[in-house]
């Protein structure tokens, strides 16, 4: 469990207990093969640990971005990785070394890539039902441990929940905590980042994070796991973030071909736009979707027409897009939009761009 005492005001902690050790890298570790993907500040690359043979991933995380230094930013993603350390489904934290510019993390290698290609693959290679409800079962595992232990990971997208192995497939590791923040009860956390597709209501209108806004993204992450399909992307960020807080999702048939009824309601059960109605990881765990045969689950017979926004708005959800301050700064809103083939797409956002009435927070977002 994280010493509060070592949090700061946005749930931010820098206090770490893995020695950071200062000599070269390259004593220690080979490094082989191709990069293993890279963000907007690091780059991930195979390795060898000389002593013992064995292969890692190594991130090497920029000290410096743009102009600024985000020293504190990457001790936090070392504090979220050392509260979950004794889970298996977070990927482990091995070693952090740091030079003048940079600061780079050995993790475990999950040298099955992204879930994202499956996502995304061709109908041989996509996901089955039953896979994706035992990859479900383990990132629901992995989260249900950060959140018993107030860690809120906040960019839950199919980017960053790896496998151990593609084919056969294996199991997941969830990465990338760069984004984390710890939860307490004393202090509220309200901050504007993540990813768009997958970012949840709440943020997109300076309402409280929570835990709850890690389970919007589960929901937007089961939805592209059986569908392929991004349920929020838009032709544009304004029109993804509308679709967002209006929960415009198309639960067709169409969409939702040869899956079970009780996938789509373990999705609903989650996008909900005030986060008290979400389930929690826990009720996911025991939702009879996780806990049926998968090869007795018969496919859906949703209707075929979008989901109409939620009428009976409570405290902490948004109003109407005309009414919240951070979306009247989209310069239009569409209607209705078709969604069409939409694919999920892979850009990794803050929001800094898109909430220019809040100056302050796009200052501490731009690291
Ligand atoms: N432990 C790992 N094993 C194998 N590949 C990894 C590992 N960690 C990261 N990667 C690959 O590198 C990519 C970038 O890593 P990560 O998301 O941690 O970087 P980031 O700069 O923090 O990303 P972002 O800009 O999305 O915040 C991942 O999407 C994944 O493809």
């Amino acid at each position: 469990m994280l010493d509060s005492s070592a949090m700061n005001k946005n749930g931010m902690v820098t206090t770490i207990l893995t020695r950071i050790r200062t000599e070269p890298f390259k004593t220690f570790y080979d490094l082989v093969g191709k990069e293993l993907g890279r963000g907007k500040f690091a780059v991930v690359k195979k390795c060898v640990e000389k002593a013992t043979g064995n292969v890692y991933a190594a991130k090497f995380l920029r000290k410096r971005r743009k102009g600024q230094d985000c020293r504190a930013d990457i001790l936090n993603e070392i504090a979220m990785l050392e509260a979950a350390k004794s889970n298996p489904y977070v990927v482990e934290l091995h070693e952090v070394y740091e030079t003048s510019s940079e600061i780079i993390l050995v993790l475990e290698c999950a040298a099955g890539g992204e879930i994202f290609n499956q996502c995304v693959a061709d109908n041989d290679e996509a996901f089955t039902e039953a896979d994706v409800i035992r990859l479900a079962r383990q990132i629901l595992e992995g989260i249900s441990f950060l959140h018993r232990n107030n860690v809120v990971h906040l960019d839950l997208k199919p980017q960053n929940i790896l496998l151990t192995s593609a084919q056969p497939l294996g199991d997941i590791r969830i990465v990338d905590f760069g984004l984390s923040r710890r939860m307490d009860d004393k202090s509220e956390v309200r901050e504007i980042l993540g990813t768009p597709e997958y970012v949840a209501p709440e943020v997109l209108s300076y309402e409280p994070i929570s835990t709850a806004t890690d389970m919007w993204s589960i929901g937007v992450l089961t939805y592209v796991m059986l569908t392929g399909e991004s349920p929020f992307l838009g032709q544009d960020k304004q029109e993804t973030y509308l679709n967002i807080s209006q929960v415009n999702v198309d639960y067709s048939q169409d969409t939702f071909q040869g899956i079970s009824s009780l996938a789509v309601e373990f999705i609903q059960s989650l996008l909900h736009v005030d986060p008290r109605n979400r389930s929690t990881a826990d009720d996911c765990l025991n939702h009879p979707w996780l806990n049926t045969n998968p090869h007795t689950l018969n496919p859906t017979t949703t209707p075929t027409t979008l989901e109409e926004p939620e009428t009976s708005q409570s405290e902490s959800e948004p109003e109407s897009p005309d009414s919240s301050p951070e979306l009247l700064d989209i310069p239009s809103y569409p209607t209705y939009p078709g969604k069409g083939d939409l694919k999920t797409g892979r850009d990794t956002f803050t929001f800094t761009e898109s909430f220019p009435s809040r100056p302050e927070m796009q200052q501490e977002l731009i690291c």
